[in-house]
């Protein structure tokens, strides 16, 4: 069975339907690229998928052991996130709630993969300093941290790189490939960047409310959807 199986999803907000009918699987090691323009529901698919919003309609089914729980997930940041009076180290370690069931408090286990992955995010240093003292980049780093305490199976990212400056920006695309390459983390992102989509994300998901495509990114250079989003650029 795929990783995670998702079967004709709806999703409405009161009376205006965000995501009509789409169903696709997600196999275990993909890296998939979520394009379309704004407002074609893409951040709602994803919430959709974590369980954070109802499906009017449709199933979400995970296999190969993963639990939505113990999905990491990196939402949009919002002005009030970038002032979260926290420390870096803090908001990693929030990201093993998950894991931590009915225990009242983290276990070694849960600071050991913090520090594990404040390192492997190339942040450890910055460990007690302020959340919001830190550039944007290094923000976003510290919440991939988080998302990967919450997992080492599957991360939902919605549109990580928003804000950054082109080398931070692609410093963080580098680290989550080598972070889906090296690790086998599945990896599902909102992107804006469709250059970056279509070089580096194995499969391109295209959304217009409906699934307008899903599959390997070279099929998708091929597709109507591609043409459309890009005006022949894909071609
Ligand atoms: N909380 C909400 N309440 C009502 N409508 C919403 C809400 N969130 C999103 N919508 C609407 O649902 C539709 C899909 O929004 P969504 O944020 O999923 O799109 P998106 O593709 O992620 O957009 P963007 O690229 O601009 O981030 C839009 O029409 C949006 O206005």
């Amino acid at each position: 069975m795929a990783l995670m199986s998702c079967r004709n999803l709806t999703i409405f907000y009161e009376n205006t339907c965000a995501v009509k009918d789409v169903s696709f699987d997600i196999e275990a090691g993909d890296y998939i690229c979520i394009v379309g323009e704004n407002g074609s529901g893409k951040s709602t698919l994803v919430k959709g998928l974590l369980g954070l919003i109802p499906l009017r309609a449709g199933v979400v089914r995970c296999g190969e052991g993963l639990s939505p729980t113990a999905i990491g997930y990196l939402p949009q940041q919002t002005v009030v996130q970038k002032d979260f009076p926290a420390s870096v180290y803090e908001i990693a370690l929030s990201g093993c709630l998950g894991r931590r069931g009915l225990r009242p408090f983290y276990g070694a286990e849960d600071r050991k993969k913090t520090l594990e992955n404040l390192k492997r995010m190339g942040i450890y240093d910055l460990r007690g300093k302020s959340y919001r003292d830190l550039s944007g980049g290094q923000q976003q780093r510290v919440l991939l941290a988080r998302a990967l305490c919450a997992t080492d199976r599957m991360l939902l990212l919605d549109e990580p790189v928003t804000g950054l400056d082109p080398i931070a920006t692609t410093e963080l695309y580098d680290l989550i490939g080598r972070i889906n390459r090296e690790q086998g983390v599945t990896v599902v992102m909102v992107s804006h960047d469709f250059r970056y989509a279509i070089e580096h994300g194995g499969k391109i998901l295209h959304m217009d409310r409906e699934l307008l495509f899903y599959g390997p990114t070279k099929a998708y250079l091929k597709s109507d959807a591609c043409r459309r989003l890009t005006g022949g650029m894909g071609k």
